[in-house]
């Protein structure tokens, strides 16, 4: 799996979610021996969720375990308050963009993580039980927006039983931390793993398959996506309703994915004759006859949105979940250009104009300490190099990514 999904030679390094435990373990003991073989570096990384009190002496033992191999090692903190309900939600969250962030650093794209069959059984049996746990898949991009961004997870023990994993660890004399959390009853998952017979028969195919008609959605000029109405009327239901999700999420820059009942009303408008206006996900749609757009949807701000970023020199910053800027210099704000676009300079202005309306107030600008305005996407001029992550995102999240990327 290894093979299959990773580089085999390149100067980034593979990242590995490492807790200690006995999955994760094995994972990195593989991964140690895949990358040494190929001359690939590897940087092991433990999140310590100070949930725990034992929580700093694993990590030291993680430290101690990555040492003793030759791996790298970065240990990540779960700092502040915990909510006081959907604990283990919450920690995912924070483990993911912690994981996330970690890697990004180190320029790795992919993040091993020690899924096995087990996790699988186990979600599923949550799942029926009203629990909304992810499933664990094979190859995902990172669950965590922005700081995930161009970062892949990969889970290479996703068919193996756990049972036959300790076996292996033990036949090689190795031991490893078991978190008691992990038999606590009053944690679902703890409860599904307790229930879960050595005999249950793995889950297949642990992908689904890839959105192929996300390739047919195109960047809009400045940012957005679009795509022929006819495409999105003639794709199955199934595939329709993934592609206007994921779209409106990517186009929204917002990490929630539309509730179903608005979803199916907006799909249910795109795939008949009118003309359509709708907000989905932080997304502003829009469809005549031929085509169908998912913008940004500027209004948004009232509710928080394309709030104000302060860029440092050189420090790439993800601005309302679309576009990375990077400046040359301090000083500078990234801005929504709703109510600034006449103190654009004329050169710009006029740009401005050739671009869709609906499209314009929801656009990046850059502000300086004079109070002076520039948007990037018109001008090379103020010192802003600027990247939109809708469609790279849109593809990842479609599964049209399916190996490690250069
Ligand atoms: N504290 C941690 N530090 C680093 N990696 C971790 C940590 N906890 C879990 N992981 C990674 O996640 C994998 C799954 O761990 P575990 O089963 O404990 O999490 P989970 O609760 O099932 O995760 P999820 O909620 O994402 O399904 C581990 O094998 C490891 O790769």
């Amino acid at each position: 799996m290894l093979d299959e999904r990773l580089l085999a030679a390149g100067p980034r390094p593979l990242a590995v979610a490492f807790s200690g435990g006995g999955d994760s373990l094995a994972l990195l003991l593989a991964a140690e021996a895949w990358a040494r073989r190929h001359g690939r570096e590897l940087l092991a990384l433990t999140v310590d969720h100070r949930l725990q009190p034992q929580s700093r002496a694993w990590t030291e033992a993680c430290a101690a375990t990555a040492a003793r191999l030759g791996v790298r090692f970065e240990a990540l903190a779960w700092e502040g308050e915990k909510p006081a309900q959907g604990l283990p939600a919450a920690a995912r969250a924070a483990r993911h963009r912690l994981l996330a962030a970690a890697a990004r650093r180190a320029g790795a794209r992919v993040i091993l993580i020690g899924h096995t069959a087990d996790d699988r059984l186990e979600v599923k049996a949550m799942r029926q039980a009203g629990s909304t746990t992810p499933d664990p898949r094979v190859w995902s991009p990172s669950p965590s927006w922005p700081e995930g961004r161009g970062v892949f997870l990969l889970r290479p023990l996703i068919g193996v039983r756990r049972a036959a994993i300790r076996r292996w660890l033990s036949a090689r004399g190795e031991g490893w931390i078991d978190d008691p959390a992990n038999d606590d009853p009053r944690f679902a998952r703890a409860r599904a793993r307790r229930d879960l017979g050595p005999d249950a028969a793995p889950i297949g195919a642990a992908a689904p398959a890839p959105l192929e008609l996300a390739r047919h959605c195109r960047a809009g000029p400045s940012d957005g996506l679009s795509i022929a109405r006819t495409a999105l009327r003639q794709a199955s239901l199934e595939t329709a309703h993934r592609l206007v999700a994921l779209a409106a999420v990517c186009a929204g820059g917002g990490d929630r994915t539309p509730g179903r009942g608005a979803l199916d009303r907006v799909l249910a408008l795109l795939r008949g004759d009118a003309d359509v206006t709708a907000t989905l996900a932080g997304a502003r749609i829009e469809a005549d006859g031929r085509e169908v757009r998912f913008l940004r949807e500027a209004g948004e701000t009232a509710r928080g949105g394309l709030s104000p970023v302060a860029l440092r020199a050189d420090e790439p910053a993800v601005w309302d979940g679309r576009f990375e800027l990077t400046a040359t210099r301090d000083g500078l704000e990234a801005r929504a250009l709703a109510g600034l676009s006449r103190r654009l300079p004329d050169a710009q202005r006029r740009a401005l104009a050739a671009l869709p309306a609906p499209a314009r107030p929801g656009l990046p600008v850059v502000v300086d300490a004079s109070g002076a305005v520039s948007c990037p996407l018109l001008a090379d001029e103020g010192g802003v190099i600027v990247r939109s992550l809708v469609q790279d995102r849109l593809l990842a999240a479609a599964g049209l990514v399916e190996r490690e990327p250069g």
